[in-house]
């Protein structure tokens, strides 16, 4: 019968006047986490809405992917309860906090907030995400961000807006994953905005070497960057001059012209930073800026293409979309697309993309 099923859905496919419904994008709901809150404290607010076993079997399936042999696993989990040697407070004890209120394998916890600086280094493993710094006619700069990461059908449902808040105002918001603190795509208002993208180069063992040495796990190091940076400069310094675990592109976006920068990292050093300047805008995928991107993966030139299309004239948040909606910057794993802008609050905007082209 599912044969059948399979076979029907590909006929269907190809008669042009058969449309197959498709889910569509949903806005994420945004969840306020209170800085003056303790640690251990700060996260319930969320986890409350969410069943702690589905973030479980997140961490499970992202361990299954990277890690295949199933004996790894308690090891993994039992180094990830041994957090202080290589997580800084105040992450440590949201994790613990994490863990404790919500009954989650502490390990797990860990290993979920780990999962990049783990598995970012030189391999065969696929890889998409497409950052882009845009200013528009009247030179407003806008950021959007497309994260694609592998089990998007475990990711979407806990993808979340959050907005950090101090003495009962908005620092920052940022979009992230249930469970995952650290920061991936977030903007400070009046400030900068930031949003990371996988690098694999290196190898595993500079990783490792990297945290031993004291490292900041990548994007804990873009969390404390929003929390303690007041502009768009401190934050490309902050964010240049710091080791990470991992190798990373930083593609930062300010508030005034020009103020765009692709921070390209190795493990611990910075490698380069391309910075806006005069263009109108920058674009980030996985690759090198001064590489060609590989032809099995060129979303690089399908962005820039789409960008071109639009033009500096038309671009607003809602073209900027469409941008990172066009095939394959738009793809199978894409879990999520933020567009924001730090000059302008209301702007920040999250769809996960359960309209995502199946694989
Ligand atoms: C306990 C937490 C559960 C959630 C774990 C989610 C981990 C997500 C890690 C995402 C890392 C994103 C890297 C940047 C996006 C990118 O470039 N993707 C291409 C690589 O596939």
């Amino acid at each position: 019968f599912n044969e059948d099923r399979v076979v029907l859905h590909d006929i269907l496919s190809m008669t042009k006047d058969v449309v197959i419904p498709r889910k569509d994008a949903t806005a994420a709901n945004t969840y306020i986490v209170n800085l003056d809150l303790p640690p251990m404290e700060r996260w319930n607010n969320v986890l409350e809405h969410f069943d702690p076993t589905d973030i479980t079997a997140v961490v499970h399936a992202l361990m299954d992917k990277f890690f295949p042999s199933k004996l790894l696993i308690p090891i993994l989990e039992k180094i990830g309860a041994d957090l202080d040697h290589y997580i800084s407070q105040p992450f440590a004890d949201e994790l613990r906090g994490i863990s404790k209120n919500f009954g989650i394998n502490l390990g797990d916890i860990v290993l979920g907030n780990l999962v990049y600086d783990i598995s970012a280094f030189h391999s065969g493993l696929s890889k998409a995400c497409t950052s882009i710094v845009t200013s528009d006619k009247m030179g407003r700069l806008i950021h959007g961000r497309n994260l694609d990461y592998v089990i998007g059908k475990h990711l979407k449902p806990l993808t979340i807006q959050v907005d950090y808040q101090k003495n009962g105002k908005t620092l920052f918001m940022a979009t992230t994953y249930v469970g995952y603190i650290g920061v991936i795509t977030g903007s400070r208002n009046g400030a900068f905005s930031v949003s990371g993208d996988q690098r694999n180069t290196g190898q595993l063992w500079e990783n490792l070497l990297s945290a031993l040495e004291g490292s900041w796990p990548t994007f804990m190091l873009q969390r404390m960057v929003l929390e303690r940076a007041k502009d768009y400069g401190e934050a490309v310094t902050l964010l240049s001059n710091t080791p990470t675990i991992a190798p990373v592109y930083f593609i930062v976006g300010g508030i005034r012209p020009g103020e765009g920068a692709i921070i390209v990292k190795d493990q611990r050093n910075l490698r380069n930073v391309t910075l806006m300047d005069h263009r109108w805008y920058i674009l980030e995928t996985n690759y090198d800026p001064w590489n060609t991107p590989p032809k099995s993966d060129d979303r690089r030139d399908a962005g820039i293409a789409a960008m071109n299309k639009v033009g500096r004239e038309n671009m607003n948040s809602a073209e900027l979309y469409k941008v990172l909606s066009v095939p394959p910057v738009f793809n199978a794993n894409t879990t999520y697309t933020t567009i924001m802008s730090a000059a302008d609050p209301d702007v920040y905007h999250t769809m996960i993309r359960y309209d995502a082209p199946s694989n």
